[in-house]
């Protein structure tokens, strides 16, 4: 068993929210590790980052994307710091992995102020720009496709993932 495909991509992205509709539109079902991990461990993420650390996070993280990974057929949100984890980029190989991009102006209002990211909890613009840099080698790495979303609407962004997950 092997997701449709894996979503990727920093805080703000889109991930979550066009991970749902592009899963409607697939007639599959939607799954996010930030939700399962937020369910196994009976919190929130600010609240494990606040009482175990990040470090610790990172360790649930692999976990839960090694778990989804291989159990589930739908379409597959990833928090946006999973692809730190070499392991998890390995795994990711052979994935219907999607890079959901998107700049820095578009991320910040996305994001407003950051409430429940705790990453962004203080200066969330630099901290977002730093990320972004930071990052977007890890997800060119992982994906197969990469899909620009900046001044689209999700429903558009959806769509153009179904399309293009198509087999020509
Ligand atoms: N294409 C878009 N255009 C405008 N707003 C969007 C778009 N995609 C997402 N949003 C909005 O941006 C916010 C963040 O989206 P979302 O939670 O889906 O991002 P994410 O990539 O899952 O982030 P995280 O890694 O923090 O889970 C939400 O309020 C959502 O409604
Ligand atoms: O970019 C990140 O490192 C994170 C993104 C979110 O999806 C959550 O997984 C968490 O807030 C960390
Ligand atoms: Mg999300």
């Amino acid at each position: 068993m092997r997701p449709v495909c894996v979503l990727v991509g920093v805080m703000g992205a889109g991930k979550t929210t066009v991970g749902e509709l592009l899963a409607a539109r697939l007639d599959t079902a939607f799954r996010d590790t930030d939700a399962d991990i937020e369910a196994a461990a009976g919190k929130p993420i600010s609240e494990i980052f606040i009482d175990e650390g990040e470090a610790h996070f990172r360790t649930i993280e692999e976990a839960a994307v090694k778990t989804a990974l291989g159990s589930f057929d739908g379409v597959l949100a990833l928090g946006g710091g999973a692809i730190l984890s070499d392991r998890t980029r390995a795994a990711l190989a052979g994935h219907a992995v999607v890079f959901l991009s998107v700049g820095l102006s578009d991320a910040v209002s996305r994001v407003g102020l950051g409430a429940g990211r705790p990453l962004l909890a203080i200066n969330p613009r630099a901290t977002l720009k730093h990320l972004m840099d930071q990052r977007r080698p890890l997800y060119e790495e992982v994906a197969a496709l990469t899909v620009a979303t900046d001044g689209r609407e999700p429903e558009e962004i959806a769509d153009e993932i179904a399309t293009r997950l198509k087999p020509a």
